[in-house]
C-alpha cells in the first residue's frame, strides 16, 4: 500500500504518499492508542460523493473525547481534507481513513507530551469481503474470543486498540475455512463482527444485538433507517447464538463491508442458505442511496 503514487493529508498539509511516514517510536505504533474512521465515497450522476461524513466525522470527534485526545483540527478542516483526498487521488469512489495518533515525542505508556497527528488517506477499496460476497453471502463462525466489555474498551470509540480482538477473531474465523467471524460479548449474547455490526430476520421481524459491546455502526443506522420506510422497524435485543442459527436472514452491516448476507453460522445454513428477500430490499435501497438515486436521502451525499 505504500509504494503509490497520489496524496496524503498529514496534519494540515498534503505529501506525495510514499513521504507520508512516521518514526519507528510514534506512540500509538507501540501502545495502539488512538482512534480512526472509515468512509466511503461512491460515484453519483452529479460526481463522486462521500456517504454520512458529518456522521463519520462526529464519531471521530467521539472516539477521539472518550480517548481524552484533544483533536488539533474542526471538523470543517477535516471534511474539507475527506473531500480532497478524494479529488487529489483522482477517485471516482473509493474508501477514506482519517487517522487519529500520538507521535514520537513520548515513549512510555502514558503518552502525556506526546503530540496528536491526524493523517487522512483515501484508496480504490472494491468489496470488502469479496464480490461474491455482496452476491452470494458469506459463511462465519462465532469466535472464540470475546468482544470486550465497555470498561475494557469504551465501545463507543472506534480505537484502535479495539482491532487486536477483531484481528485475533477474523485470523482464527478464515484459518478455520469461514469467511469473517462473529463475536459474542463477555455474557455470551451476540456482539457483532470483527468489523461490523449484524442484523437477523426472524417471522418477519427484523432485529439486532444491542450495541453495549460493539461500535454504534453508521450503516447500521442507515440499514434501520431504511427498514422503516420499508415500513420495518429494526428491534435491539440481547441474541443468543443459536438465534443466529434459527434466524430466516441475517446479514453484516459496515462502511467496508456494505450490507454482506450470511448464508451460514457455524455449519448451520441461515435459511435457505441464499441471501434472504429482505436483505436483499435493504441492500437495494442501501445502494440506491449511496450512488444519489434516492432522493429522499440526498443529505447523506457530501460532493467532493
Ligand atoms: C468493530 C466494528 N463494528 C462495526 C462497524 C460498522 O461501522 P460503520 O462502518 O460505521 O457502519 C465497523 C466498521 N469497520 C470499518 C473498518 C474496516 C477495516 O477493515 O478497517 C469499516 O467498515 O470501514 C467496525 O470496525
Amino acid at each position: 500500500m505504500q509504494d503509490k503514487d497520489g496524496f496524503i493529508w498529514l496534519d494540515g498539509h498534503w505529501l506525495p504518499w510514499r513521504d507520508a511516514k512516521v518514526h519507528v517510536l510514534t506512540h500509538t505504533l507501540h501502545y495502539g492508542y488512538g482512534c480512526f474512521e472509515g468512509l466511503r465515497a461512491y460515484a453519483t450522476p452529479a460526481g463522486p460523493a462521500i456517504f454520512r461524513l458529518a456522521e463519520h466525522l462526529k464519531r471521530l470527534e467521539d472516539s477521539a473525547h472518550i480517548l481524552a485526545i484533544e483533536l488539533p483540527f474542526e471538523r470543517a478542516a477535516l471534511a474539507a481534507a475527506c473531500r480532497q483526498a478524494v479529488t487529489r487521488n483522482g477517485l471516482a469512489s473509493g474508501y477514506i481513513r482519517p487517522l487519529v495518533f500520538l507521535g514520537a515525542e513520548k515513549t512510555g505508556v502514558d503518552p502525556a507530551g506526546a503530540a496528536t497527528h491526524v493523517m487522512i488517506a483515501a484508496w480504490d477499496w472494491g468489496a470488502y469481503l469479496g464480490q461474491t460476497a455482496l452476491e452470494n453471502g458469506i459463511r462465519v463462525r462465532v469466535s472464540s474470543y470475546a468482544r470486550h466489555h465497555p470498561n475494557v474498551q469504551m465501545c463507543r470509540a472506534k480505537a484502535i486498540s479495539m482491532y487486536a480482538n477483531s484481528i485475533l477473531a477474523v485470523r482464527e474465523a478464515r484459518r478455520d475455512g469461514y469467511d469473517e467471524a462473529l463475536l459474542l460479548d463477555t455474557e455470551g449474547y451476540v456482539a457483532e463482527g470483527s468489523s461490523e455490526n449484524l442484523f437477523l430476520v426472524r417471522d418477519g421481524e427484523l432485529l439486532q444485538p444491542e450495541t453495549t459491546s460493539a461500535l454504534d455502526g453508521i450503516t447500521r443506522r442507515t440499514v434501520c433507517t431504511l427498514a422503516g420506510e420499508l415500513g420495518l422497524a429494526a428491534r435491539s435485543k440481547r441474541i443468543t447464538r443459536d438465534e443466529l442459527y434459527c434466524a430466516d436472514e441475517v446479514f453484516l452491516t459496515g462502511t467496508a463491508a456494505e450490507i454482506t448476507p450470511v448464508i451460514e453460522v457455524d455449519r448451520r445454513k441461515i435459511g435457505n442458505g441464499r441471501p434472504g428477500p429482505l436483505t436483499r430490499q435493504l441492500q437495494q435501497a442501501f445502494f440506491a442511496c449511496v450512488r444519489g438515486e434516492d432522493a429522499r436521502h440526498a443529505d447523506w451525499l457530501t460532493p467532493v
